[in-house]
């Protein structure tokens, strides 16, 4: 692995997602020259809006949610001038067929306790669920289990879960977070989820959601970047890098043009990372990095989206258990540019569920709608305006045990180009968290070689109350 030429001054990001968003971002602010190379005709990657020519509505490719733990994300925000385009929320809504609720809020007792009152009280789970829950996350207390062969499903029942505790509290959060069927799902990974949502501190468990479309929260990277003198190519696929011979920059080819850069960032998902390899020159890790590549694999995650004729709930959003649909987001009220305007938008989120993606549209919508009336009984009186699917085949990668092994790191084998991507070794899986810590890691490791070392990473949030002992 090269240490570069020490003489950066210009860089190509290739991908326009979070990940490359964020290195783009942090190397503008630097003084780098950048230039930003999107496929698409807009930014944000897998986390985008777009116009659905079906139904003539902006919508979501899925409501996305982060938490007060993702920092780094936080920090994107606080960059590019997005802070204010996100809706906090301090309990979340668990709601059962019939209509029961559970809310989950923090309490005043300190972390590792201070969501205990709120679990004691739910409806949604029996004493033995209860007991069995405290007893499942109280290993994690005292800190992350390594990861091994044991995959996560295998190990609730080790710790003696209850099915229903299984399905309404382990399943719902786990498919939420990691987007993976538990027994496809490292021990490792799953405490860490668990860990920072109710374990860390109230703070790093509090839920916010975008009350903008995607595209407009993540266009006011665009904006920034612009601002800062960056150049930014939309609808331009890179084919081919190569090594200009007599410059040794990289030349960066797409199918209308070519330009040289001192250095490369690849902020693509794996699969277009095994695309672009093999036009990557010889280098003493290359088969090994492409072996790896090989050896991710996808979740789906499909979104159905509806518009009734009035209001079906009063709830922003809720977890819905029991049903094959899994998470409400009442658009209507989340975004506030929709208000007043005709339809009551509700976005419905299938997560994991493989069975799912061959349904046709109608059979999504049907199946939204009368398992939705098992919720909100205005469903059966309401009328359905309008109706679409999204369907992500290729939305997350998945975090069985083991993963860490083939996970890259920023540097690659090549000198002045650098890998970033939620897949990429970050420690988080497949989030805009995860995403926007691979943009700042490859930025650091840019600065590295360019020999003007800089700290873009953002630290974890502190814990608080008695987790502070077990840090
Ligand atoms: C349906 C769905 C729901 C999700 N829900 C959540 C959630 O609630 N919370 C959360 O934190 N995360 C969620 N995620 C995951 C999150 O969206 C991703 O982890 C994150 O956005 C990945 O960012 P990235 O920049 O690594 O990759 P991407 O977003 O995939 O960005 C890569 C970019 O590279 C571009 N590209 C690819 N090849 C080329 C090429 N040859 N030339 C130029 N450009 C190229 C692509 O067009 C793309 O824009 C969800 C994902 C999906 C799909």
């Amino acid at each position: 692995m090269s240490e570069g030429n020490r003489q950066i001054e210009s860089v190509a990001v290739i991908g326009g997602g979070v990940a490359g968003l964020a290195a783009a971002q942090a190397l503008s602010d630097s003084g780098y020259k950048v230039r930003l190379i999107e496929r698409r005709p807009y930014v944000g990657g897998r986390a985008s809006s777009y116009e659905h020519p079906g139904i003539g509505e902006i919508i979501d490719n899925c409501q996305h949610l982060l938490f007060g733990c993702c920092t780094n994300l936080i920090d994107l925000y606080r960059r590019i001038g997005a802070l204010d385009k996100l809706h906090w929320f301090d309990a979340i809504t668990m709601i059962e067929p019939g209509g029961r609720r559970t809310v989950l809020s923090p309490s005043a007792l300190p972390a590792p306790w201070h969501a205990s009152p709120g679990f004691l009280k739910a409806h949604a789970f029996s004493l033995a669920d209860k007991i069995a829950i405290a007893r499942g996350l109280n290993t994690f207390i005292t800190g992350i289990p390594e990861d091994t062969k044991e995959n996560f499903y295998h190990w609730l029942i080790r710790h003696k879960q209850t099915q229903a505790a299984i399905k309404r509290f382990w399943e719902p959060v786990l498919f939420a977070a990691l987007n993976e069927e538990l027994d496809k799902t490292s021990v490792h990974y799953a405490a860490k989820v668990c860990r920072e949502l109710f374990l860390r501190s109230p703070e790093a468990g509090r839920m916010a959601i975008p009350s903008v479309p995607l595209s407009d929260l993540y266009g006011h990277a665009l904006q920034s970047l612009k601002m800062r003198g960056a150049d930014i190519n939309l609808r331009a696929s890179v084919t081919r890098i190569a090594q200009d011979d007599q410059t040794q920059q990289w030349a960066i080819e797409t199918e209308a043009e070519r330009f040289i850069s001192d250095a490369v960032i690849f902020a693509v998902p794996f699969e277009a990372m095994a695309r672009l390899l093999p036009t990557l020159p010889a280098a003493p890790g290359k088969d090994a990095l492409t072996a790896h590549v090989s050896q991710f694999s996808h979740a789906p995650i499909a979104a159905i989206h509806l518009w009734f004729d009035r209001e079906i709930t009063d709830l922003e959003h809720a977890s819905m258990l029991d049903t094959t649909i899994q998470w409400l987001f009442n658009k209507s009220k989340l975004q506030p540019q929709r208000h007043g305007q005709k339809g009551h938008y509700i976005e419905v989120v299938i997560s994991v569920l493989r069975s799912v993606i061959p349904m046709q549209r109608q059979e999504l919508i049907d199946l939204a709608v009368r398992e939705l009336a098992l919720f909100f009984p205005t469903v059966r009186e309401a009328k359905l305006l309008k109706g679409a699917v999204t369907k992500e085949v290729r939305a997350t990668f998945s975090v069985p045990p083991g993963i860490d092994k083939i996970r890259p790191t920023a540097q690659s084998p090549w000198p002045n180009i650098f890998l970033a991507g939620d897949w990429t070794a970050t420690g988080w899986p497949a989030t805009m968290e995860g995403a926007a810590r691979s943009g700042f890691l490859a930025a650091e490791a840019l600065s590295n070689a360019a020999g003007r070392p800089e700290k873009f990473l953002q630290p974890d949030l502190p814990p608080s109350g008695l987790m502070r002992l077990f840090t």
